[in-house]
Parts: C-alpha cells; structure tokens; sequence
C-alpha cells in the first residue's frame, strides 16, 4: 500500500499524537479527523468514548497511547471480517457485479494480472454485451494482463451465453480462474437481477460460482453504497473491492462499510494502472491509515 496515502489521517493526526499530554484539544482534533474521513457520527461516538475509557483505565496522559489504541481498535473491527478469496475451485468462477462507472473493467483488468502474478491461468468473460466500447476496452486490459478473453459473437448477445461460453472455455483448455464483466446499468433494478440470476443459473450448470465481487467506488462513499444495494439484496455478494481509494480522503469508508454491508472487503483499488490492486490487510491498513 502507497505510503502516505490521501485518506491517511496520519499527516493530520501528528499533531495530536505529538502534543505533550492528552487534553481536551486531542479529544476534539481526532473527532474532527474522524468525521471528515468519512468514519461517520456513530462510529466516531463510539470510538472516542472507547478510548476515553481506555486512557482512564490504564491511567496514561501520554497522546502516543492513544494513537496506539485507536489503531488497534481499528485493526480490530476491519479484522471482524474474513478477506480471503475462495478460489479454490477448478475452474474457480467470478462474478464482478456493480454499477457503472465504478471501476468494474478496470479491476477485472488489475485482478487477472494479480492472478497471474501468483502463476494462475485466467480467461475472463465479456457479459457487459451492450456497449462495444466496455468490451474492447475488457478486451484491451485482458490482453496486458496476459488472460485470455471470451467476447460475445454480436453485439446485445445474452450475457448468460457468454458467460457459459467463458465457464466452458476454462473447462475446455484447464485455465483455472474465470473472471465475468457483468452490465451495471439496464432499463429496470429488476430486469437487471433477473439478468445477473440467469447468469450464474448458467454458469452453475458447468461449475460453481467462487464469488461474486461488488465493486465500490471509495470517492462516492455511503452515496455509492445506497446505489448498490439491489446487488446486496439480490446478487448473492460474497465480497467486496474498493476502488479508487487513491486521490480519496475517505478512509473511514473502509471501517463503516463493512458494518454496514455485513461483507468483507476482499481487494483495494488505489490507482488506473494494472498493477494497482491489492489484497485487504487489516494491520497494514490500519497502520497506514494511522500512522506509527
Ligand atoms: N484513480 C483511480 N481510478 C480508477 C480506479 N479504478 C478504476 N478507475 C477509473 O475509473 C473509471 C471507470 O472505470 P471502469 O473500469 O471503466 O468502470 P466500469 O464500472 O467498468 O464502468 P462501465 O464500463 O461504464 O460499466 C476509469 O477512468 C478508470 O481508470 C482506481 O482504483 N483508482
């Protein structure tokens, strides 16, 4: 993870944690930070009480305990949740669901090389069978991240027949990792789910689906939550990927939408280029998020 991120509050925070005693200044410049790093009034309730009752129980005056705390509180609540990726299956299928413009194509992009960087075969599944350019573009990323591609034979193809063509694809040739585009957007929320459940109706016939992916887009925030909730209800999420957590003050995001989704972040976006996705660690982005 980038050192000194944008949503590290760990620039912002120096000056409490360095102030010789723990007054009410450091009470009120943490809530402050919280807030505007998007934790949310309730969490930052909670989490400024909580330490208020830790520095009285163990006695200190000292603020570099209380960064201590405040990140072992936050490595502790992102650690609730589980963020290891089941792929163990053979072909081990994907599905990449959320609305559009959240960085679908890009991550699958970015996944298929994290993929094969751990020596995994990829083929990866154009199902967004509506816009020619979203599966070029698919297409374009596939190709640097060295996967194969399945496209659709025409434009406005079912996505299902192309996701079964991936599935089958991958049984066909021993690739190990199928990754699906699917569309974000249609006429309906309804027609939209319809599509994704036919989906993987399909794709279950050949194989098991491993996960399927939400993607988030970190600079909406709760916004962006609120707009995919019909995937959350409907769509069978097994995980989460925030993206574009760079160049996003919001690192409070992260803690809050694993509570609010009851779903593990599994992946991090912090960049456009193919190599900008990584696995969630909750100790390293609790350090980084507050500094040492
Ligand atoms: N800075 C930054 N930009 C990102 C990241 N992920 C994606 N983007 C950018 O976000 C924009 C949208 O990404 P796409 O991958 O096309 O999003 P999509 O959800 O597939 O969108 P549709 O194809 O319209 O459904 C592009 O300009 C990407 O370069 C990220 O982690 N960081």
């Amino acid at each position: 993870m980038a050192e000194r991120a944008s949503w590290s509050l760990g620039a912002r925070l120096r000056n409490v944690f360095q102030a010789r005693v723990i007054d009410e200044d450091t009470w009120d410049d943490l809530e402050t930070a919280l807030i505007t790093a998007d934790f949310g009034p309730d969490l930052t309730e909670e989490i400024v009480e909580h330490l208020q009752g830790e520095v009285e129980r163990f006695r200190t005056t000292d603020p570099r305990d209380v960064q201590r705390m405040l990140r072992e509180v936050i490595e502790e609540r992102l650690s609730k949740y589980d963020p290891t990726l089941r792929l163990s299956e053979r072909p081990a299928v994907v599905l990449v669901v959320g609305v559009n413009g959240v960085g679908k194509t890009t991550t699958i992009g970015k996944f298929a090389r994290f993929l094969a960087t751990y020596g995994r075969s990829v083929v990866v599944g154009a199902a967004d069978t509506f816009r020619a350019a979203a599966v070029d573009q698919l297409a374009t990323w596939a190709e640097r991240a060295g996967a194969e591609v399945v496209r659709p034979e025409r434009e406005g193809q079912d996505p299902a027949a192309v996701a079964f063509q991936t599935v089958e694809r991958a049984k066909r040739d021993g690739i190990e990792i199928v990754l699906i585009d699917t569309a974000g957007r249609l006429q309906t929320k309804g027609g939209l789910m319809d599509e994704l459940a036919k989906v993987r109706r399909v794709v279950e016939k050949q194989a098991p689906v491993a996960e399927v992916l939400l993607v988030l887009d970190a600079t909406t925030g709760q916004n962006g939550l609120a707009q995919a909730q019909a995937f959350i209800e409907h769509a069978g999420v097994t995980g989460l990927v925030i993206t574009k957590l760079d160049g996003s003050a919001k690192g409070g995001f992260v803690l809050n939408v694993q509570d609010r989704t009851g779903l593990p972040i599994k992946l991090i976006g912090q960049g456009e280029g193919i190599n900008d996705l990584t696995g969630f660690t909750p100790h390293v982005f609790a350090q980084n998020l507050i500094g040492e």
